[in-house]
């Protein structure tokens, strides 16, 4: 892609490091990239790794930062690296809740502000990438589609309003099918299983059914009727997690307080 912008990462954790490991397995480039952390981290060969901030901006040679330290530390950090979000630079921040007025509030001489909502199956090229931006040209939101769907699907999302709503989903929703994934071991194992063996089954089994639906055609809704042969046994199962509307409204409540606290985010950085 050649007007990828050449990106300083500054916050290397665990999202922005499985970002990073996403692209090099894509072909981007190692050169391409530059992380800057708070305590000293290592990164693939090839990558920057600048000591401090006076190296970054030193450097100066970036056209884009993403952010990838903690929502409340954007008070903190965004005055120490204004130098780094000046004309002509992009940012593009991983920071849960945080809002695009918000984003133009702390860097507002940036040249554009995307909110960007990854996973952590970045790191397998398999992650849903929800993208939000303000002030980049048709080109320039062409090539950070691309840059972005590298990772596994990127999407636009025009209603800033449902941000937090698709980051419950798709953000938080590892957390959720890993806790589904262990608690149906849990229970296998409750009921008599060997644990380790419970869990190699529930994990495996996860795999397939999730690769399978991906390529059907039928919804997932159909195919969960089609595993139920009539009057066989995955019916049984299936009218315990109907019966009242059991899962839907669990997960109902678990997306609604999961995007809440993206809101909470969002004013404690009022
Ligand atoms: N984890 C996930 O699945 C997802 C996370 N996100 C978002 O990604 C962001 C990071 O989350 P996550 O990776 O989980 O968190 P981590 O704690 O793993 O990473 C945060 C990193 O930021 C570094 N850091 C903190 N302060 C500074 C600073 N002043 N300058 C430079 N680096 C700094 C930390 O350094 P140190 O090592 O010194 O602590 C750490 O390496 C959050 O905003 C979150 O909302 C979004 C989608 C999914
Ligand atoms: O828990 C969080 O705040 C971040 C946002 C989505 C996933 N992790």
């Amino acid at each position: 892609m050649p007007d990828a912008p050449k990106i300083l990462i500054i916050g290397y954790g665990n999202m922005s490091g499985a970002m990073l490991a996403g692209w090099l397995t894509a072909g981007e480039p190692a050169e391409r990239f530059a992380v800057l952390n708070r305590s000293p981290k290592t990164a693939p060969a090839g990558v920057t790794v600048y000591r401090d901030l006076d190296e970054a901006v030193a450097a100066g040679s970036h056209n884009a930062v993403m952010l990838g330290f903690k929502p409340n530390q954007l008070n903190d950090v965004a005055p120490q690296i204004q130098a780094l979000t000046g004309e002509g630079v992009a940012v593009y921040s991983l920071l849960a809740g945080l809002t695009i007025a918000q984003l133009k509030s702390a860097f507002p001489n940036a040249a554009a502000h995307i909110r960007v909502m990854p996973n952590l199956a970045c790191r397998i090229n398999r992650s849903p990438i929800i993208l939000l931006e303000n002030g980049l040209n048709a080109d320039k939101r062409e090539s950070t589609f691309t840059f972005f769907d590298a990772l596994g699907t990127a999407v636009w999302l025009e209603e800033e309003g449902k941000f937090d709503l698709v980051t419950a989903l798709a953000g938080s929703g590892p957390g959720f099918v890993y806790r589904f994934i262990d608690a149906l071991a849990g229970a296998g194992a409750d009921l008599g299983l060997e644990p380790a063996q419970a869990e190699a089954l529930a994990l495996a089994m996860v795999d397939g059914a999730s690769a399978l639906a991906a390529g059907e055609t039928l919804s997932p809704g159909d195919l969960a009727n089609r595993v139920a042969s009539p009057g066989g046994m995955t019916r049984e199962g299936l009218n315990v997690l109907d019966a009242e509307n059991a899962l839907q409204e669990l997960l109902v409540e678990t997306l609604r307080a999961t995007a809440e606290r993206g809101a909470e985010l969002s004013a404690d950085n009022g």
